[in-house]
């Protein structure tokens, strides 16, 4: 590949920080232009839509991918080759057994339940963060006025088979929660795991902390203010850890 034009991002090496933020919803994008200044959107193709800009000091690049893991390491490899080196996922994840509506989860690991990340290692690699940067994400989430929890994710393909309460597969649904939840597994989502693999592969770090909007047990769902609010508020921890 090209590292001067990046085949779906349209963008080149300059135009990239060394520090980027994946989120999924392209909302997020333009939130985080909101916190950042000498704010520039860079090419937008496929909807996936990315901007640079300045937050306290730092170059930072905010990419959004959409949803799913296939996607999310696409937008990871090409930022990669256009020579991002650290990767901090800021989303929402489905809470797993004590988790809570509203918690800021930081991952430890993740369980690699979707299929992209073995395109890249093989499933005996474990799918980790990188620790260092984990650190200083966890450092900025305590100094929030959020809870915090830590923990392993369970990062999933099928939205209705694998992760909601949805027929015709609820039953086994709901079976693999209360497993994940048994073993220690606090969140689940669609990306973090084949991040941390694909980051590992390409030789950059990666980290993953996610707000808890939707609550496995009722599938009950943040809302309006307290969703945007709290969407806000992982976007500012996110940004004070990698302008760290
Ligand atoms: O809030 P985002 O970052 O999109 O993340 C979560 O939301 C989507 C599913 O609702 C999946 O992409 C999942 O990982
Ligand atoms: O239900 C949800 C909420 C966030 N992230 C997911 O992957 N699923």
């Amino acid at each position: 590949m090209s590292t001067t034009n990046a085949w779906y991002l349209r963008c080149g090496r300059q135009d990239v920080a060394e520090r980027a933020v994946l989120v999924g919803d392209r909302g997020r994008v333009a939130i985080a232009a909101e916190l950042m200044q000498d704010v520039h959107v860079l090419g937008e193709d496929r909807g996936l839509t990315t901007a640079t800009g300045t937050y306290r000091g730092t170059r930072l690049t905010v990419s959004a991918f959409g949803m799913g893991a296939p996607i999310a390491a696409v937008v990871m490899h090409e930022l990669a080759d256009l020579g991002v080196r650290e990767f901090l996922r800021l989303g929402t994840v489905m809470t797993v057994g004590d988790t809570r509506l509203g918690e800021l989860v930081v991952a430890h690991g993740a369980v690699r339940g979707e299929s992209t990340s073995a395109s890249y290692l093989p499933l005996e690699f474990p799918a980790v963060p990188d620790l260092p940067l984990t650190a200083r994400v966890e450092a900025a989430a305590r100094s929030g006025s959020r809870p915090v929890r830590t923990g392993i994710y369970g990062t999933f393909d099928g939205f209705y088979t694998q992760m909601t309460d949805s027929e015709p597969a609820v039953t086994s649904v709901r079976r693999g929660r209360d497993d994940l939840a048994r073993r220690g597994v606090v969140a689940t989502d669609m990306e973090t795991s084949a991040l941390f693999v694909v980051a590992r592969a390409l030789g950059v770090a990666a980290a993953s902390l996610c707000l808890a909007s939707v609550d496995g047990a009722d599938q009950r769902r943040m809302e309006g203010t307290d969703r945007t609010d709290a969407e806000a508020d992982l976007l500012r921890v996110g940004f004070d850890a990698l302008a760290a």
